[in-house]
């Protein structure tokens, strides 16, 4: 299986500009995608970065990406819309039509939970396409096996995803996964990189001094030097 990893290089995550400077949210998104690219390299794939700029994996981040990863992952450079970008990575059938294409997935760079295991989940079924939805309604991960899926991100891309199977007559299967659902897009969102993070996610929001806090009982975010 092809995996490919959408990333925006540049100005991403606004919607975590009211609790991270735009230098922050950079270094933020790049350990996201450092931790999901060192589970989809512990599950056994090669990862290809779908890139919106150039990006060196060595130069460009603030923290050292394993060896594994360096040699495993690609980048792709693609500044098309993420909808256009990721379809033009999807299988497709061959001109003389007799060869079953290579199954692709697509996992978001903000999946800061990601482990192996949760991977594994999504790579393994055999549906023609497989939907690991986002809480409120978006596509955090997907598993293509057909050629006549495509890919329509934004609002409630999950349903709309379902609909253009159906569509086809194609078979879905939603993976049901706490880790794949959890995208970072919103300050209380956090909060669970700091308990359920694996690696340079959570460390590079303690090294800004975000901690946890209980307020009324309730666990949120605070940050000591802000
Ligand atoms: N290749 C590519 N990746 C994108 C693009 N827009 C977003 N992404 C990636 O797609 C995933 C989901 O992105 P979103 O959460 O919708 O957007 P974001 O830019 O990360 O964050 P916001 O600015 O807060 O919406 C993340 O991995 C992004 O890095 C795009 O236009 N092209
Ligand atoms: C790409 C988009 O992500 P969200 O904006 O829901 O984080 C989606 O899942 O359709």
């Amino acid at each position: 299986m092809r995996v490919v990893v959408p990333f925006a290089v540049e100005s991403p995550k606004t919607r975590l500009s009211p609790v991270l400077a735009e230098r922050e949210r950079r270094s933020l998104a790049r350990a996201m995608l450092a931790d999901v690219l060192g589970a989809i390299v512990a599950a056994g794939h090669e990862p290809t970065v779908l890139a919106t700029a150039p990006i060196d994996l060595e130069d460009d981040f603030d923290l050292a990406l394993s060896d594994d990863v360096l040699a495993a992952t690609t980048i792709a450079v693609d500044d098309r819309p993420l909808t256009e970008a990721v379809n033009a990575r999807l299988p497709a059938e061959d001109a003389d039509g007799d060869s079953v294409p290579e199954a692709v997935a697509v996992v978001m760079a903000d999946l800061a939970l990601t482990t192996p295991d949760a991977l594994e989940r999504l790579f393994a079924g055999d549906a023609d396409v497989a939907i690991a939805p986002g809480r409120g309604g978006g596509t955090n991960a997907l598993a293509v096996r057909h050629p006549d899926f495509r890919v329509d991100y934004h609002g409630a891309s999950y349903l709309d995803h379902r609909e253009i199977a159906a569509d086809s007559g194609l078979a879905v299967e939603a993976v049901d996964s706490f880790r794949l659902a959890t995208d970072i897009d919103e300050p209380n969102d956090l909060v669970e990189v700091l308990i359920h993070g694996t690696e340079h996610a959570p460390a590079r929001l303690r090294s800004f001094g975000f901690e946890l806090e209980e307020q009324d009982g309730r666990v949120t975010v605070a940050r000591s030097d802000g």
